[in-house]
């Protein structure tokens, strides 16, 4: 009885079925390969070696959901559409699993990591800066950017051009100014800051591919720990410092007057943040922490799917010739492109979707059961961690047949009527959906109008040449590269 209730050599409680159901009913249950749960499944913890592990256990289950056992905790991960609407829904299941514990060092108790009345709160405070009519006044810092990259590209024309090279300095440069309010260029800091949180970075990733890194003394003794603190004060140092600065200016009430060079001040999100201070609903650290997790939320995530969205249009001539046929109708001076036009891009849409299905920028989100829950037939012990794999639930051949070939079609609204809600979910979904998505989708648009407008884009790297990685976003091991030739020569 006591084995049967507890998976003894992995120290946790099994999960067991609602209704008594043999468990194999209603879920796969990876065999083990030793005794001891599946903890010593995988033994070689490099990010591409977690990254196939976890397709290869889709394989396994053939499509199913399944369970895995580790010390302390079963692993619930779930692969198809249909499951993980409960989670999305389950007003229970908002708390994240131990993965987002790496994200505390750099955004503590920021909105992605925060749960309950404190995440509450702040949603609710957050909210109105991703009004559409302050999507609308970011938009000209989105273009600002976008003519910065185009002059850069145009020197790059007929060479080779690596992409994750230059389009994470875009969307970082694009977040900064939205959300802070101040041009990256333009400081002195700009440079420090940006090669702090790609240090940053790979911290992060370093203890995300191997389980005994998560243990503080382990990383502490054997890991970057160092870097990491280093690195995390520069970054923490220099939101802080901007902060206060603006903070300020708004008690003064001089935001959004001229500043000493005759230059309006632009709002940022932290703006939102300063007037929720004011009102005494968050604190300085509170602030700093919103501000990190917009900074983290939206750089990385965004230039993946760009990154990813320009390596498909190179590759799929036909593609590309459909969206500059859409693209040229747009006016000649980019100026007078409003965010009504951007929206009416529906074939481009289709395309940003259908790179976001098959490469989602956030590969896996994960939950923890706080107590004892049922979820989808299944009794699920305190402390169980759920994965929702986005990326096998987007490459679900029963909601997108043929998954693995890019059809950006599949997107158009008459393809999609019948669809499960659930099936494409690149943002999340439910209460805790991603806050910034059209934000993303209006800088995604104006960046690719303007390429596709300017120039030619041809395949360097091939599909067949990357090998991906497992991180919190999607990774390559290579650099993906493409070539660029000007359109008004041809
Ligand atoms: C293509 C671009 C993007 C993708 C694919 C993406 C995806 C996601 C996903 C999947 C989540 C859920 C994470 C989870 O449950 O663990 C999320 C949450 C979040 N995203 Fe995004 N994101 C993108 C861009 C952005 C941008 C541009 C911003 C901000 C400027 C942003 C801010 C956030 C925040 C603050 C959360 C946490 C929301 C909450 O828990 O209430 N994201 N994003």
């Amino acid at each position: 009885h006591f084995n049967q209730s507890y998976f003894i050599l992995s120290l946790c409680k099994r999960i067991r079925t609602e209704d008594g159901s043999p468990l194999e009913d209603k879920i796969y249950v990876t065999p083990t390969k030793t005794r001891f749960g599946n903890n010593f499944d995988l033994l070689s913890f490099t990010s591409a070696s977690i990254f196939n592990f976890m397709r290869d256990a889709c394989d396994q289950a053939k499509g199913r959901n399944y369970l895995w056992y580790f010390f302390h905790a079963p692993m619930y991960n779930v692969v198809r559409a249909e499951e993980a609407e409960e989670i999305f829904q389950s007003p229970k299941l908002i708390t994240k699993n131990m993965v987002y514990d790496l994200l505390k060092p750099f955004l503590r108790e920021g909105l992605l990591t925060s749960t309950d009345q404190k995440w509450h709160s702040r949603r609710k405070a957050l909210t109105p800066a991703f009004h559409f009519n302050i999507l609308q006044s970011f938009l000209s810092i989105f273009k600002e950017e976008c003519n910065k990259l185009t002059k850069v590209l145009n020197q790059s024309v007929d060479k080779e051009l690596d992409l994750n090279q230059v389009i994470p300095q875009f969307t970082l440069n694009n977040v900064c100014e939205t959300a802070l309010g101040v041009k990256l260029d333009d400081m002195t800091e700009g440079l420090r800051y940006r090669q702090s949180i790609h240090a940053i970075e790979e911290v992060m990733q370093q203890r995300l591919c191997n389980p005994f890194f998560y243990n503080i003394v382990y990383f502490y003794l054997f890991g970057d720990y160092r870097k990491q603190v280093d690195n995390l004060k520069i970054a923490h140092d220099f939101s802080s410092q901007i902060i206060e600065k603006r903070r300020t200016l708004f008690r003064s009430k001089q935001l959004g007057q001229a500043d000493d060079f005759g230059k309006k001040q632009r709002y940022a999100m932290l703006d939102t943040l300063l007037a929720a201070e004011a009102e005494g609903q968050i604190d300085h650290e509170g602030i700093c922490d919103e501000v990190n997790t917009f900074m983290f939320e939206g750089y990385d995530t965004t230039s993946t799917c760009l990154i990813f969205t320009l390596l498909m249009l190179a590759l799929h001539e036909d593609v590309q010739k459909r969206c500059f046929e859409e693209v040229e109708n747009l006016p000649e001076d980019s100026d007078e492109i409003s965010v009504f036009q951007y929206n009416e891009l529906i074939y481009l849409e289709c395309v940003i979707k259908e790179s976001l299905r098959m490469f989602p920028s956030v590969p896996t989100i994960g939950r923890k059961c706080m107590e004892e829950c049922v979820v989808n037939g299944l009794v699920m012990p305190e402390n169980t961690q759920i994965n929702v794999h986005i990326f096998d639930i987007m490459r679900d051949p029963r909601h997108f047949p043929n998954p693995n070939t890019f059809q950006p079609d599949r997107f158009l609204p008459e393809n999609t009527v019948n669809r499960h809600p659930f099936a494409f979910v690149p943002f999340s979904a439910g209460q805790r959906n991603c806050i910034g998505q059209k934000f993303a989708i209006l800088e995604i648009k104006v960046l690719l109008a303007a390429m596709i407008r300017n120039f030619r884009i041809l395949p360097i790297t091939l599909l067949s040449d990357i090998t991906f990685e497992n991180g919190i976003v999607l990774r390559t091991q290579q650099n993906v590269k493409v070539k660029l030739l000007r359109r008004k020569q041809e």
